[in-house]
């Protein structure tokens, strides 16, 4: 098998987690990522540092609108949190082992717990553009094709070489998530499914949106679920929502197409409700 690459060893990650700790008196348990258009939560993020990925060696940067390329540490819900405004993703080019980079830094950073947001379409039919889905799990459809951080030697003090998944998303959160969003009258919006994540960069054939609804998708995206697999095989807690932004055409010949612009447009939109769902839980979470 081949050698882990430097960049990836865990000396590495220790060292860019050190050089962001000296940076800031927080110490955050929890970390969040969040997806296209999603990054104005970090606006609620009080008495914060703000670092550019660009400014941490060996971080994966984003090129994509709507992924600001901010690292924001800071309080949220008064608990500490370290928040990444925007992502970068495998068809920017970057292997999967470097998407593993941020996660593994926030874990030796001492995060334990990760919230992960994303903008994806919808596949699910009933499903409407702005619902928000808590993902209950995933289908890592990129890692049939062999796409995987977790390929490659194995260093046990990331995680094992075999890491369950079969409980990836965090029972407990998604049952607090759930009565908030009753409580504030989001329940005609928020959801419960199974996110898919294709590497993209282009968006589903008419086919492929069938097949994701065959076997069991609710929405598709192009990132999220190898943050995940890292943090679990890390042993953190994991927490996911979908931003419904487009609904997957599954029709042939219809005029309209996907496009980001949309996914943009609908962040924005119901950015104050995801806003509110997240720092709701993270104020009644326990960490
Ligand atoms: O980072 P996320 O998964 O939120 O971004 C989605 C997938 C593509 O990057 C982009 C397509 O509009 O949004
Ligand atoms: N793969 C995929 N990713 C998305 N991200 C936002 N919308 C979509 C979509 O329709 N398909």
């Amino acid at each position: 098998m081949a050698d882990i690459a430097k960049e990836y060893m865990y000396e590495n990650i220790e060292r860019i987690a050190n050089g962001i700790l000296a940076q800031t008196k927080h110490r955050p348990k929890l970390g969040i990522i969040c997806g296209s258009g999603l990054g104005a939560l970090a606006d609620k993020v009080e008495d914060r540092t703000v670092i550019n990925y660009a400014d941490i060696t060996g971080f994966p940067i984003s090129t994509v609108p709507g992924h600001e390329g901010k690292l924001v540490i800071g309080k949220l819900g008064g608990k500490a949190v370290v928040l990444m405004q925007g992502r970068a993703h495998c068809y920017e080019g970057h292997p999967p082992q470097k998407i593993a980079i941020p996660v593994r830094t926030m874990k030796l950073m001492g995060v334990e717990t990760l919230f992960v947001t994303n903008a994806a379409g919808g596949i699910n039919r009933d499903y409407k553009v702005g619902d928000i889905m808590i993902m209950k799990d995933h289908i890592n459809l990129a890692g049939f094709a062999g796409i995987n951080p977790l390929v490659g030697n194995n260093d046990d003090k990331f995680g094992p070489r075999f890491p369950p998944m079969s409980n990836a998303y965090d029972r407990k959160l998604r049952d607090l998530a759930k009565s908030i969003a009753k409580e504030k009258g989001f329940e005609p919006f928020v959801r419960e499914g199974v996110y898919c994540m294709m590497v993209g960069p282009n968006f589903e054939t008419v086919t492929e949106a069938r097949f994701l609804n065959i076997i069991g998708v609710d929405a598709t995206g192009m990132s999220t679920v190898q943050e995940v697999l890292v943090a679990r095989h890390a042993g953190m807690r994991v927490f996911g929502m979908s931003l419904i932004t487009n609904m997957v055409i599954s029709e042939y010949d219809v005029e309209s197409v996907a496009n980001h612009a949309e996914v943009l447009e609908t962040g924005k939109a119901r950015s104050k409700d995801l806003q509110t769902l997240v720092s709701t839980l993270v104020e009644r979470m326990d960490l």
